[in-house]
């Protein structure tokens, strides 16, 4: 039997609050979707084997063979570092739940010998090299102007990351692409949906060899959310090599015993933009968690009080976003007055403005508890000595909220030197914002072209998605 191609796209994240605390059951993190995105594009071929192909990157093509008897077994013909763990681990573990779903007789009689194509949008890696080699700056305009899907020029190892989370999208397309195309689930079923939450969690979780907090795939899978994490035992017990697809199948079904993660709905109340830099000095995430986890075991009374001080933070700024989404709806129009009129404002004189009225009032409430998220971040900074909100991005958040409609400005994740987001009311507030970053001198601030998109993984044709035909 023959199939016709078949392509996934999953985005990328921002978690604007719950960095560190969604590690714990406990807590939970607000996570938006972005409009950056990664495609998996998998097209039935006569050459025998699984070809996979990174064309962005030096190197980027792996070569796997795929037997079903007597054993299932996948096996790499490259070895060593140039393996891939998050495309081997996606296809192994697929492969054999998707054999498992729609039976082993009827998986028998499909071919699995195909070309997959994997594509990220240029806001995940850095696209300096490109901007050089075309004798651009790195601003906004710039990138915009470069080709969708360009060559980073440099292999994957050495690829400059923004922060996005390539792997989490890069697995959940190549997950959803694989179950789609030899028609194990159907993505508008919520069952299948929740199978292939499961199923890119399992799979994520066992190529960087650790059960982590998983608020990465949950974006890429369900966009964005409040998120909360699963009981890392769900995973524990089949982290193995040789797990098969029975077992596979039984742990990671929507039914299966476990999963008690929780994914509610959320998206940015409307008028309210959300706008990313990289930031080139970069921390190693890895080394910030550990630091901090170590602090907070060794300090357990400190570190409750301020987690739990910080989570009821986090979640009044959910609380007021929701809120402001429902006034929206309930009064447009003064609503839309509203927005208007803290777009002509700086966030730090929206209190004292002559008006009074629910939607201002609300207005004023999110910029205060989200001081007080950052504030309590830089506590955490100080205590355990890790640069999560360093005094350098202080500085620059502040110069972003001196702009007139600026909301928020703040530090996504688990912080750093990493990246920063705003939120802001008006063009106008985008561009000048933007112009802060430009001329940024104590740290070199990229902009990203990435708008919040609140939709997670999807099925799309070719022709719909700008360069994808052109990169095959
Ligand atoms: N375009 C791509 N094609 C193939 N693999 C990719 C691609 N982008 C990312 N990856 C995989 O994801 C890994 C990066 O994961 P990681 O270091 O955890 O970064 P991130 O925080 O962006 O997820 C790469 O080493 C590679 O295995
Ligand atoms: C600290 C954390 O809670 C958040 C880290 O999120 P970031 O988005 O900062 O980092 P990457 O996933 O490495 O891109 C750890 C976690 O939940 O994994």
């Amino acid at each position: 039997m023959t199939l016709s191609h078949t392509i996934a796209s999953a985005p990328g994240k921002v978690l604007l609050t719950g960095g560190y605390l969604v590690l714990e059951q406990q807590f939970q993190g607000l996570v938006v979707g972005t409009s950056a995105r990664f495609y998996t594009i998998i097209t039935p071929s006569d050459e025998p084997g699984i070809q996979v192909r990174s064309p962005q990157f030096d190197g980027g093509n792996w070569h796997y063979t795929l037997t079903v008897q007597p054993d299932f077994q996948l096996t790499p013909s490259s070895s060593g570092t140039s393996r891939n763990p998050f495309v081997e681990a996606s296809l192994r573990f697929t492969l054999a739940l998707v054999r498992e779903k729609v039976g082993r007789s009827a998986f028998g009689v499909l071919s699995t010998d195909c070309i997959i194509t994997i594509l990220g949008d240029n806001d995940f890696y850095s696209q300096q090299a490109q901007l050089e080699k075309l004798g651009l700056d790195s601003s906004y305009g710039s990138l915009a102007g470069l080709p969708p899907f360009a060559d980073t020029m440099t292999s994957l190892k050495d690829v400059h990351k923004t922060g996005l989370g390539s792997s989490a999208a890069l697995t959940t397309s190549l997950v959803a692409a694989l179950c789609a195309h030899f028609k194990a689930v159907d993505l508008d079923n919520q069952k299948d949906r929740t199978l292939v939450h499961n199923l890119a969690q399992f799979v994520h979780c066992f190529a960087q060899g650790k059960v982590g907090s998983g608020f990465d795939v949950s974006a890429a899978v369900w966009g964005s959310h409040r998120y909360r994490r699963f009981n890392p035992q769900v995973l524990a017990s089949i982290m193995d090599q040789q797990v098969d697809g029975t077992l596979l199948l039984k742990h990671l079904s929507a039914d299966s015993f476990g999963w008690d993660n929780e994914v509610a709905p959320f998206k940015l109340p409307p008028g309210f933009d959300l706008i990313l830099a990289d930031i080139d000095a970069g921390s190693h995430t890895p080394t910030l968690v550990g630091k901090v986890l170590a602090w907070r075991k060794a300090n357990p009374t400190t570190a409750n009080a301020l987690w739990v001080e910080l989570g009821s933070y986090n979640s009044k700024v959910e609380q007021v976003l929701r809120d402001l989404t429902t006034a929206e709806q309930k009064e447009p129009v003064l609503y839309k007055a509203v927005i208007e009129k803290c777009s002509r404002h700086k966030a730090s004189e929206w209190a004292s403005l002559p008006e009074t009225n629910e939607v201002i009032s609300k207005m004023v409430q999110l910029v205060h508890n989200f001081g007080h998220v950052r504030r309590l971040l830089r506590e955490m900074s100080q205590l355990s000595e890790v640069p999560i909100e360093p005094i350098e991005q202080t500085q620059l958040l502040e110069a972003c909220l001196e702009v007139e409609g600026t909301v928020i400005a703040g530090v996504p994740g688990a912080g750093g030197y990493d990246a920063i987001f705003c939120i802001v009311l008006s063009d106008k507030a985008k561009q000048q914002v933007r112009q802060v970053w430009q001329g940024w001198s104590a740290l070199s601030v990229g902009p990203l072209l990435s708008k919040a998109d609140s939709k997670g993984v999807t099925l799309v044709e070719l022709a719909d998605v700008p360069g994808l035909a052109n990169s095959l």
